[in-house]
C-alpha cells in the first residue's frame, strides 16, 4: 500500500491553558474525500492549521507526503480555503480572475511576474469549479457559494494534491449545498484530488464523500462513510456532548 499524504500520531496541542487536542491520530490516504465534524470549539481549526504547518503540536509526530511537517518544502501541494474567504463586500475592487491568479502567489512568490498561461491556468480552475462564466466580474457582486468556489479555484491553480477546506457550506443556500459537493466530488474523482473539510453540522455530510472522522478533542470515529451511518443517534450525541440531526 502507499504511504498515506498525511499521518498524525499522538498529537496533542493547547493554547495557553486551553487543551484543545488530546492523542490525535489520523491517516489519510490518496483519493480520500475526508469529512471532519465536531461541535463547536472542538478544535477542527486547530487541527487544519497543525497539518497546514501555522501550528506546533506540543507533542506526537505529524507527516505530510511521509516528510516530517516541519521539514515539509512543498506546501504548494496542499491548497487550503480558510473559514471566512468569501466574506467579501460589494465594493471589493477584484475581478474573479484576478483572486484567482492571486493564488499562484503562493507558488512564484510573491514580487515575481505572473507566469504568461496565468489566465489559461485561472480559466481551467474556474472550469473545474462551475465558474468559467464568471471571471471578469467583481468578486464582491457574487453570492457566498459563487464566492466560495471563486476561493477554491484560488486554491487549485497552483495544482496541490490535497484540498483542505474549513467549513466551505457556510453561507450557501441548503438547495445549493448539494451541486456544491457534487462539484467536490468530481474534483476528488476526476482530478483526484483528495479533499479535507471541516465541518461542525452533521446535517451537511453529504452522500458523495467517502471517510468521516467525529472529533471533540480526541478523535471518537474515524471510517468510512458507510460504518459512519451505522453509528446510533444516542452515540453519536454522546460525543457531541448535545442533540444532534443525523440525515443520510
Ligand atoms: N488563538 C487562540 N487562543 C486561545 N484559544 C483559542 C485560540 N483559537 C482557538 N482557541 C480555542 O480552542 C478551542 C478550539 O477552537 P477551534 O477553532 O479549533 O474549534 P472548532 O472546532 O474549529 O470550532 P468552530 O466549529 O466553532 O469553528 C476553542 O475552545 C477555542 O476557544
Amino acid at each position: 500500500m502507499s504511504q498515506p499524504l498525511i499521518e498524525m500520531k499522538n498529537v496533542s496541542f493547547q493554547y495557553e491553558y486551553t487543551q484543545v487536542l488530546k492523542n490525535i491520530s489520523l491517516k489519510v490516504e490518496e483519493g480520500d474525500f475526508l469529512a471532519i465534524l465536531g461541535p463547536n470549539g472542538s478544535g477542527k481549526s486547530t487541527l487544519l492549521k497543525i497539518l497546514l504547518g501555522l501550528l506546533k503540536p506540543m507533542s506526537g509526530e505529524v507527516k505530510l507526503f511521509g516528510q516530517s511537517n516541519e521539514t515539509f518544502a512543498h506546501r504548494e501541494w496542499i491548497g487550503y480555503v480558510s473559514q471566512k474567504s468569501n466574506a467579501f463586500n460589494s465594493g471589493f475592487p477584484a475581478t474573479v480572475e484576478e483572486v484567482v491568479k492571486s493564488g499562484l502567489t503562493k507558488k512564484i512568490g510573491l514580487f515575481k511576474r505572473m507566469p504568461k498561461d496565468a489566465k489559461i491556468l485561472a480559466k481551467e480552475a474556474l472550469a473545474s469549479v462551475g465558474m468559467e462564466d464568471f471571471s471578469s466580474r467583481n468578486i464582491g457582486q457574487l453570492s457566498g457559494g459563487q464566492q466560495q468556489r471563486v476561493f477554491i479555484a484560488r486554491a487549485l491553480i497552483s495544482n496541490p494534491k490535497i484540498l483542505i477546506l474549513d467549513e466551505p457550506t457556510v453561507g450557501i443556500d441548503h438547495e445549493n449545498v448539494q451541486s456544491f459537493y457534487d462539484m467536490l466530488a468530481k474534483l476528488n474523482e476526476e482530478q483526484n484530488k483528495t479533499i479535507i473539510l471541516v465541518t461542525h453540522d452533521v446535517d451537511t455530510v453529504s452522500n458523495r464523500i467517502s471517510h468521516v472522522a467525529c472529533l471533540n478533542q480526541t478523535i471518537h470515529f474515524h471510517g468510512f462513510k458507510e460504518e459512519f451511518e451505522s453509528i446510533s443517534q444516542t452515540e453519536l450525541e454522546n460525543w457531541y456532548g448535545h442533540a444532534v440531526r443525523k440525515i443520510h
